[in-house]
């Protein structure tokens, strides 16, 4: 699959192994990559004045020696800026010697207006904070046009922190593949555009390292993902169930009813304690009512109307009877069908999460998506939210492997992780979703698809991409109520690639594994 996502230490092993098995040396790479970057800004920018190129002591600076040599070669205007000097015998140094411009010192480097900076300075090797001298560069090229090769200098690309201060880059080349640094913020919003360069290694190279990470887009699911059969009825094409709050908090459950109808759910249930019964029924058409206050009320629907998946949490308060509640549903139904907990569902069991990890980890537990915002998330897993050390990948990864759960860990850079450690980090996300409600559709999203049958690790996936893909076309002015309608669209092209995967399969090509 080609959208793994490579930490730098995966990389490091990849461009290795590239290197032994042939037959690309370690300088053919480096020229390729010098090639990537120099032939991108040819075409973008080739009317710019001049070219200030910025090395560093390693690769990253040796991938711009080759750089400079090419739009040199090219007719371009450039300069050259380094600090320090490769290590003697190594592949930087090598393309340094080949360079026909001499290097200046870089505390001398002053931004001129009209140039283009080619940030080649640290990439996967940035092992410390920029110096003051290199942060007041970066700072000095904020409002310039930088093009970064592989990562803006100061972003982590284990986890886009930025340490000490970063380049902005107007484009980001990088090579392979993508790091996580490229798509976690804050370091995505450091790269612009980011393009990936091909420079001869292998889809097998890189798939022998084994990578537990992709970036989450269609390819990462479209073979799991619900299309009806032909002889398809409203229940056998996923049924889900949706838990209303009280009175004064009905909305958010119907937007999450609403979006597991629209994404596909042939039947969708809302389950309304009798107080909101008046205010539900006055909102619904097509979405059925069910009143149930007490537990024996619910197990009663469960077990009469069998349910594929249902949706617990939103509007439904975080006082500690909700989080009671639904342990005791799941101490007493067998064979609960598919659960996405969400919102308040999650935020019951603050300061008592255990009952809750229990309660999944347990044989017949259900399959279980949460899908937690930062705020959720504090509260549920506190000490891995503190972790300073570690990535929103790996946080979600720790989470996903203590719930026993699949973890959609939201925000503008969400992380979908499974509690074998398989993991997504979501590209599409787009501040339009910043509004009121929106979370509640994704849940009822994710139950719809995981109704239809996906499993819950792919589901989860389509959920987060679709969900905002949906924002995307609609466009400015959303709000959570236009969310399910928007999803037609995404759902019309979805529904043909799926059918193109299907042929795919016919004509020999695995159908996609589940990873959850
Ligand atoms: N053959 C290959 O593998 C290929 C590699 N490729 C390219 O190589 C890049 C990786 O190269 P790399 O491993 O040499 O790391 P790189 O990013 O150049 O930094 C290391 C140097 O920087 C220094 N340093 C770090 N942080 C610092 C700081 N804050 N302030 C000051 N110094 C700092 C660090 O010092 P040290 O940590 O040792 O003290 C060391 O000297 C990769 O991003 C890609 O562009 C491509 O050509 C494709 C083929
Ligand atoms: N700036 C942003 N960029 C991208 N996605 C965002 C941004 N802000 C919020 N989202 C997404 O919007 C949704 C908000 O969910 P949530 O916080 O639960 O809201 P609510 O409780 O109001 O429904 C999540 O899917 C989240 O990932
Ligand atoms: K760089």
């Amino acid at each position: 699959m080609a959208h793994e996502i490579l930490t730098p230490a995966e990389m490091a092993l990849v461009d290795r192994a590239a290197i032994e098995g042939g037959p690309l040396s370690g300088i053919d790479l480096m020229h390729n990559a010098g090639h990537a970057v120099a032939a991108l800004i040819l075409e973008r920018f080739s009317g710019a004045a001049k070219v200030d190129v910025l090395c560093g002591p390693g690769n990253n600076g040796g991938d711009g020696y080759v750089v400079a040599g090419l739009l040199s070669d090219a007719g371009m205007n450039v300069a050259l800026y380094a600090q320090g000097r490769p290590r003697v015998g190594s592949d930087a140094a090598i393309a340094a010697r080949e360079c026909p411009i001499q290097p200046q010192p870089l505390a001398d480097y002053e931004p001129e207006a009209g140039s283009v900076i080619v940030d080649a300075l640290f990439g996967a090797g940035l092992s410390k904070p920029l110096s003051h001298e290199l942060c007041r560069i970066a700072e000095a090229t904020s409002s310039r046009t930088v093009v970064a090769v592989d990562l803006p200098s100061g972003v982590s690309g284990e986890t886009g922190v930025i340490l000490g201060a970063a380049f902005r880059a107007a484009i980001t080349v990088t090579f392979t593949r993508k790091k996580p640094g490229h798509l976690l913020l804050p370091g995505r919003d450091f790269c612009g555009e980011v393009v990936v360069a091909d420079i001869g290694i292998g889809d097998r190279t890189v798939a022998a390292i084994g990578s537990a990470c992709v970036e989450n887009t269609p390819a990462a699911w479209i073979g799991h993902f619900p299309a009806p059969n032909i002889n398809s009825y409203k229940y056998s094409r996923g049924h889900v169930g949706v838990f209303s709050g009280g009175p004064a908090a009905t909305g958010a459950a119907r937007l999450a009813a609403m979006g597991a109808a629209r994404i596909g759910a042939g039947a969708v249930t809302l389950l309304s304690p009798s107080a909101s019964t008046a205010i539900n029924a006055a909102h619904l058409t097509s979405i059925i009512l069910r009143e149930a206050d007490t537990l024996e009320e619910v197990l009663a629907f469960l077990e009469a109307r069998r349910p594929h998946s249902l949706v617990y949490g939103p509007g439904l308060g975080a006082e500690a009877d909700a989080g009671d509640f639904l342990l005791a549903m799941l101490a007493k139904a067998g064979g609960l069908p598919s659960l996405v907990l969400d919102a308040d569902g999650l935020s019951t069991f603050a300061g008592r999460p255990e009952l809750l990890f229990d309660a999944l980890h347990r044989d017949g537990a259900p399959a279980t998506v949460l899908s937690p915002h930062e705020g959720e998330f504090r509260r549920l897993f506190p000490d891995i939210a503190g972790e300073s050390q570690i990535s929103k990948l790996e946080k979600a990864r720790a989470a996903a492997k203590r719930s026993g759960a699949v973890i959609i860990y939201k925000g503008p850079d969400t992380v979908i992780a499974a509690p074998s450690g398989y993991a997504a980090i979501n590209g599409n996300g787009t501040p339009l979703l910043a509004t009121a409600g929106s979370g509640d559709v994704l849940s009822g999203i994710c139950a719809g698809l995981l109704a239809q049958g996906m499993p819950p690790f792919e589901a989860a996936c389509a959920a987060v991409w679709a969900h905002a893909d949906a924002a995307l076309r609609f466009g400015p002015g959303l709000i959570a109520e236009d969310l399910p309608l928007a999803l037609l669209p995404t759902i019309r092209e979805l529904l043909p690639a799926r059918q193109a995967e299907r042929w795919n399969t016919v004509f020999g090509k695995p159908d996609a594994q589940t990873k959850g």
